[in-house]
């Protein structure tokens, strides 16, 4: 009886906080379940496409456990977006804080105070797996918060960076195993959108969590449809071919992403289409911090149609209207691929993805993977090379259905009947 009362609690105490805190009317496929889970103490993996409602799965447990739940992700500024969207959360705010290394002292002391409170008023702290690595100040204030019952849970975010054979691979990530060492007792959330078998199996080894829970979503996004076009090899014409394309698909009033391979060539893409009447301007890492919020925030609001970016755009961001993310020069492996192009269409309704691809640019990406550099070994270009020659045999391939072949790349299967012609593919052999 107590049992029954007791989950009886829960249950509710789950479903109130999404309607009333999170706002949603009720849940998606495998959160629940995941929640529960974690609720019960059990190490968990989730795996859930791009957009697929990764978040709430940690955080809603993390609102109503008690104590805080330590985050653990790779990028600084897609912890600085998820802690703003929790303080701004709608209906209710949601106390959460990140320490990084760009942390104001002032900040840094308020949230040290906060910690060695009885009971923190934080519910989340994100931190990246750099600070966690260099900090044994934070890794004592962990073990504090553990002997007072405060450290509800560990959540590894972007598992994928955990492994070598992840396409993002982060040396402190690999260190994230001596969390289960120092912590046994503590339940353990790995989140990814884009990992195949082989990799989440070795992200379960790192974390040292052998008995995680897998919660498996179909990576097969119902709403998306994919294409590669051939990309001239003169640059003037494969811009005029991008041009052509987004004018004769899209009005002016559809939002979309154009990922491009460098700076530089954000910058040409940007201005090439605004000066001829597209809304776009472009996104990288070369532009300060404050020029990159106002294209985003531009973006956002609709001011900007196209973004013209390199890869360092995307990540948390969270435009559920995006129509079409182009690839003008194509991806560098079939899991950031499939991460950059699940942006597009977030809500659920039809989107389109497509490559412009040529030899000439996977050369050019050979040369990067090549490039000298710290860690850059032998092994390290092993991995990049075989995973870049699976996206040369995705866009090469001129007969199998793409869906099918993306699908089956992060190990599932799906019946070539139901692609319903939402691949170039299958919709030439179909039409002839
Ligand atoms: N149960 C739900 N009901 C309604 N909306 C939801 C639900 N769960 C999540 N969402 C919404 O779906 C969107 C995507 O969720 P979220 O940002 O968690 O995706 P994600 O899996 O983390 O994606 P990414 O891999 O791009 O980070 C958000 O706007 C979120 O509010």
């Amino acid at each position: 009886m107590d049992r029954f009362v007791t989950t009886r609690e829960k249950n509710d105490q789950v479903s109130r906080a999404n309607k009333f805190i999170f706002g949603n009317d009720s849940f998606r496929r495998n959160q629940r379940d995941a929640i529960d889970a974690t609720l019960d103490g059990e190490d968990v993996f989730v795996l859930m496409p791009t957009g697929g409602g990764k978040s709430l799965c940690y955080q809603l447990p993390a609102v109503i456990s008690p104590g805080i739940t330590i985050v653990i992700s790779p990028l600084l500024s897609l912890i600085q977006d998820q802690v703003t969207s929790l303080i701004r959360n709608q209906p209710v705010g949601i106390p959460a804080a990140f320490l990084s290394s760009q942390t104001l002292a002032k900040l840094k002391k308020a949230i040290w105070k906060d910690l060695h409170r009885p009971i923190p008023t934080l519910k989340l702290l994100y931190v990246t797996p750099e600070r966690l690595a260099v900090s044994d100040s934070l890794i004592q204030v962990l073990e504090n918060l553990h002997k007072r019952k405060m450290l509800a849970r560990f959540v590894v975010d972007e598992a994928h960076c955990v492994s070598q054979w992840g396409h993002d691979f982060r040396p402190d990530y690999s260190k994230l195993g001596m969390l289960k060492d120092l912590f046994p007792t503590v339940p353990m959330m790995a989140l990814t959108a884009t990992a195949p078998q082989k990799v989440v199996d070795n992200v379960k080894k790192i974390l040292k969590i052998p008995r995680a829970m897998i919660f498996s979503m179909s990576f097969n996004r119902t709403n998306l449809s994919f294409e590669v076009i051939e990309k001239d090899t003169d640059e003037t014409k494969a811009l005029a071919t991008l041009y052509n394309h987004i004018k004769q698909k899209y009005d002016n009033s559809v939002v979309g992403i154009v990922y491009c391979m460098t700076k530089q060539q954000s910058e040409d893409v940007a201005n090439y289409l605004f000066d001829r009447g597209i809304l776009a301007d472009f996104y990288h890492a070369g532009q300060s911090s404050g020029d990159r919020e106002l294209v985003q925030d531009a973006w956002q609001r609709g001011e900007i149609k196209v973004v013209c970016a390199t890869i360092a755009y995307g990540m948390g961001i969270d435009k559920p209207d995006v129509r079409y993310v182009i690839h003008y020069s194509v991806a560098k492996c079939i899991e950031g691929y499939y991460q950059e192009a699940g942006r597009a269409g977030r809500d659920g309704k039809p989107s389109q993805c497509t490559i412009f691809y040529n030899r000439r640019d996977i050369l050019k990406i050979k040369g990067i993977i090549n490039m000298p550099r710290k860690g850059n070994n032998a092994k390290s270009r092993g991995v990049h090379m075989d995973k870049l020659e699976k996206m040369m045999d995705y866009c090469e391939d001129r007969t199998s259905c793409r869906r099918q072949a993306l699908v089956a790349y992060f190990g599932q299967t799906f019946n070539r009947k139901e692609c319903n012609k939402t691949c170039d593919n299958c919709n030439r052999l179909i039409a002839h």
